[in-house]
C-alpha cells in the first residue's frame, strides 16, 4: 500500500510489486479507438474513480484550469448535430453521407467527456502551456484509472473542436480552449499494441 496519510515519510521505498504494477499499468494501456468501445462503460463509481484521478494531477498554483463535461445518452444527438454544422463551417460543399459520418461520431463510445482547458485568468504567471500541461497530466490519470479498472479507451480531436457550433454547445467561455474527447468503453476489439521510442530518442543530457 501507498500511503497517502498526512504523516508519511515523504521518500520511502516502495515494495517492488507497487513499480511492477504502476510498469504494467502504465506500459499496458493503449489507445482504442471508439469505434471499438461498446457497452458497458464504467458505472457510477467507476466514473466516480476515474473522474477522481484527475484531481491528481499537479497544477501549478492550483488554478484548477481545466474541466471535463460529460456528454450524457440524451446530449449524443446535439453533439452530432454540433459536428455536423462544425464541417458545414469549414466545407460548405459537404455531400450528406459525410455529413452523417460526422454526425455519427458522437455515438461511440458509451462513456464520452469533453476536456476543456481555460488559457487564461486573472493569474497571469501561469502561461496557457502550463495549463495545458496540467490538463494532459489530468486526462493520462483518467487514461490510467480507466485502464486499471479494465476498461478500454481514446482521445480524439479534430477540426470540430475549435467550431463555432461545438464552442457554442459546450458554452465555453473566450478563454477556454476544447483539448480533446475523452472516449471510454469495454473493449471489443484491441491492435497489437505499437512500439514505443527509446528513451535514447527523447532523452539528452545536460
Ligand atoms: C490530444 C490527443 C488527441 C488525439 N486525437 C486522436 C484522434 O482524433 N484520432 C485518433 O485516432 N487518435 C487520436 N489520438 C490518439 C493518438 O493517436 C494515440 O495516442 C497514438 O496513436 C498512440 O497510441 P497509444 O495511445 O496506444 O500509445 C489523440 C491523442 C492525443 C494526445
Amino acid at each position: 500500500m501507498i500511503s497517502s496519510a498526512p504523516s508519511a515519510p515523504l521518500s520511502q521505498p516502495r515494495p517492488p510489486e507497487v513499480v511492477e504494477l504502476a510498469q504494467a499499468l502504465i506500459r499496458t494501456r493503449q489507445t482504442i479507438l471508439p469505434k471499438r468501445l461498446a457497452e458497458p462503460g464504467p458505472d457510477a463509481a467507476q466514473t466516480q474513480l476515474i473522474l477522481s484521478a484527475a484531481a491528481d494531477a499537479p497544477d501549478h498554483h492550483e488554478l484548477l484550469p481545466w474541466r471535463f463535461v460529460q456528454v450524457t445518452a440524451s446530449a449524443r444527438a446535439r453533439l452530432g448535430q454540433a459536428f455536423a454544422a462544425a464541417l458545414l463551417e469549414r466545407d460548405a460543399q459537404a455531400l450528406p453521407e459525410q455529413i452523417e459520418q460526422a454526425r455519427e461520431k458522437a455515438f461511440r463510445a458509451p462513456l464520452l467527456w469533453l476536456a476543456v482547458v481555460r488559457l487564461r485568468d486573472d493569474d497571469a504567471d501561469i502561461e496557457p502551456h502550463e495549463r495545458i500541461v496540467s490538463a494532459g497530466c489530468a486526462i493520462q490519470n483518467m487514461l490510467l484509472m480507466a485502464h486499471a479498472l479494465g476498461f478500454g479507451a481514446a482521445l480524439t480531436s479534430g477540426k470540430a473542436l475549435a467550431s463555432r457550433s461545438l464552442r457554442a454547445l459546450f458554452d465555453l467561455a473566450p478563454d477556454e480552449q476544447a483539448l480533446c474527447f475523452i472516449n471510454v468503453g469495454t473493449v471489443i476489439k484491441a491492435k497489437p499494441p505499437r512500439a514505443r521510442p527509446a528513451v535514447a530518442r527523447y532523452l539528452s543530457v545536460l
